[in-house]
């Protein structure tokens, strides 16, 4: 049986010794915290920064943006479209800023859809799944929320 000692720890966690015990505990490289048990999963980031684009549709819970009084388009157009403005980023065809800007129905639109700095516990429970989810630079697949459909990138 391979000591798991020996198994390469998950990503962002550092082995440490502790002085006063002698004993083997792990660090958290993002948020400094430490712990005893051997960790399962990479390192939790803290805090994250993301953009995002929200395509909201006739569910959505407030149907309204800065870009149309009133969204009338289905859950399925709206899941439609921002595949295709997804495809758009990913084939370089076009930046997601300028996607953002141009079509995003969240008022950080006008920042190129950068919501700042967030920590667990600040945005929606999928939102959030998938922002802790991402490495940073990478985008994500289409996730849905109350407000609509997301695709997010993680900028820090
Ligand atoms: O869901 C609602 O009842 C209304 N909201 C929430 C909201 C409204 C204004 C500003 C921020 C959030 C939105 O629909 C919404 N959600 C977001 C959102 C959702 C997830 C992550 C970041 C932003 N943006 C907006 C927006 O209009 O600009």
């Amino acid at each position: 049986m391979s000591n798991d000692n020996d198994a390469p720890l998950p990503e962002g966690w550092e082995m440490r010794t502790s002085r006063s015990t002698g004993m083997t505990y792990y660090l958290n490289m993002y948020t400094k915290k430490s712990q005893w048990e051997r960790p399962e999963a990479p390192a939790d980031p803290g805090d994250v920064r993301c953009s995002h684009i929200l395509v909201k549709h006739a569910e959505s819970r407030r149907p309204s943006s800065w870009r149309e009084e009133t969204i009338t388009r289905t859950k399925e157009e709206a899941l439609d479209l921002l595949k295709s403005y997804r495809k758009q980023i990913v084939s370089n065809d076009a930046s997601f800023t300028d996607i953002a800007m141009k079509y995003s129905d969240c008022s950080s639109a006008k920042r190129g859809g950068d919501l700042g700095m967030f920590g667990r516990g600040q945005m929606q429970q999928a939102f959030e799944e998938e922002a802790f989810k991402l490495k940073v630079g990478q985008l994500s697949k289409p996730i849905e929320t109350d407000s609509g459909y997301h695709i997010i990138l993680r900028t820090v």
